[in-house]
């Protein structure tokens, strides 16, 4: 799955709007490009005393609706385009949700496979230091994405809280629990996604209790995704992979059972209740509901044509190629946005920079109902402009994000 090319996916959506709402040029270069970039170089000591320079990259894309936000990622190809895209993303997905935030993005070339966890530590407290003048509970605010989970979290909130000279629990979401994370951030991704999917598929007339799921994928969002699909609908997994391979079992997979073979040995392959499938192969299986939650660029134009689900819900940020689009329309797939789709995680963020700065705790259904309402309403509402405009649900979210990010551009005087 290759990283590059996303941001020119992004451009182009958005250039569709721009021409669908007749903007000038200055305006589509105003939503285009960046407000700020930051390439850091990241010294760090390793155990074995020798001193390794990360590169690293913050990138806070359109802050025009409030302090921008977004994951951070830990990736051997990490590169600052790919960064830029995934910012842009944030932009359009926080405005999309009506969040008072803006987009951001953050990510360091590492494989942090190969790291120690002292290793793992001192880089991500080595990052924090590098962009620290740039972050902060009302300007910039990370959070988990590929690679990085709570724990990475709790150590970037520590370093961040140690520059300030005070407690800063809100500049870092996804923290855990006994540092003031949100209840429900851990599966609100996957679970904001299902919500998004059980409406469609109510629209589509779709019954979820007897549908299939194949989940590429077995992290954050796809474990929970994959964990999560009895319980609130009753579909039934058969097939799921990751970086190491798949397995796949027509009769259902034991997702509980797969997630501690994952824990005892690191990956979903071998798994001894199914049998083994590529993960490219998985993409193409006859499924009713395909579930990418890996990287980008998993279904691109060569691949489209073969893919069998009905609906292809992105749970990932931009797995499906803009040259995708076409075939998997052709074919009547119907494609749940990522901007849509997997907005669960940043609505749980930012209910717990809520929580964070109004020193509030909600218990877990509170968090839950306030999703889930969020989540479904703003289906209806992209699922409403579709309907009325005749488009595709992507170029409806795309729409109203960037109307209201535009809204917010000219109120301020910028276009
Ligand atoms: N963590 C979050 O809250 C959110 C994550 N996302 C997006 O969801 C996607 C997944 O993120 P996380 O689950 O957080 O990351 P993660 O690091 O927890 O999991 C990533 C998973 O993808 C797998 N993977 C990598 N390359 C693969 C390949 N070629 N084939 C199959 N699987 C492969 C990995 O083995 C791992 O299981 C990313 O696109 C991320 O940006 C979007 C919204 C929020
Ligand atoms: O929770 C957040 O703030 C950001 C989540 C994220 O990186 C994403 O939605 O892609």
């Amino acid at each position: 799955m290759s990283t590059t090319g996303l941001l020119e996916t992004i451009i182009r959506h958005v250039c569709t709007c721009v021409a669908d709402l007749g903007l000038d040029a200055e305006t589509e270069a105003a939503l285009t490009m960046p407000m700020r970039e930051l390439h850091v170089s990241i010294p760090v000591r390793m155990d074995s005393g020798k001193i390794r320079v990360f590169e690293g990259f913050r990138v806070q894309f359109n802050d025009a609706r409030g302090p921008t936000k977004g994951g951070i990622r830990y990736h051997p190809d990490e590169s600052l385009e790919s960064i830029r895209g995934l910012a842009a993303i944030m932009t359009w997905k926080c405005a999309l949700l009506g969040l008072p935030l803006g987009g951001a993005k953050g990510g360091v070339v590492c494989n942090p496979k190969e790291l120690s966890e002292a290793e793992l530590e001192r880089l991500s407290r080595a990052y924090i230091r590098a962009v620290s003048r740039f972050i902060g509970p009302d300007e910039d605010i990370p959070a988990p994405d590929v690679y990085t989970n709570a724990r990475v979290m709790a150590w970037m909130m520590d370093e961040y809280s140690r520059i300030a000279g005070r407690n800063a629990f809100g500049a870092i979401t996804g923290k855990p629990l006994s540092v003031w994370g949100s209840e429900g951030r851990v599966d609100a991704t996957a679970r904001g996604g299902w919500y998004v999917v059980e409406e469609a598929a109510k629209d589509a007339g779709i019954d979820l209790a007897r549908a299939t799921v194949a989940v590429q994928g077995f992290g954050n969002v796809g474990s929970h995704a994959a964990r999560l699909a009895s319980i609130l609908t009753g579909a039934k997994v058969v097939a799921v992979s990751d970086s190491q391979g798949g397995v796949m079992n027509r009769e259902g997979l034991d997702i509980n059972r797969l997630i501690e073979h994952k824990h005892a040995t690191g990956g979903v392959a071998g798994f001894p209740g199914g049998r083994k499938v590529s993960s490219a192969d998985l993409l193409t299986l006859d499924v009713d509901l395909l579930i990418p939650a890996a990287l980008e660029n998993a279904v691109t134009q060569e691949n489209a044509g073969e893919v069998r689900a009905g609906i292809v819900a992105e749970f990932a940020n931009g797995p499906v190629a803009v040259a995708a689009e076409s075939a998997l329309e052709e074919n009547g797939v119907l494609l749940l946005p990522d901007i849509l789709c997997n907005g669960g995680g940043v609505v749980v963020s930012y209910f717990e920079m809520v929580q964070n700065a109004t020193l509030d705790h909600w218990d877990e259904a509170e968090v839950d109902r306030r999703l889930r309402k969020q989540m479904k309403d703003t289906y209806h509402s992209v699922h409403e402009k579709a309907l009325i405009s005749g488009t595709s649900l992507r170029r409806a979210a795309y729409s109203i994000a960037v109307t209201n990010t535009l809204d917010a551009m000219r109120t301020r005087g910028w276009v």
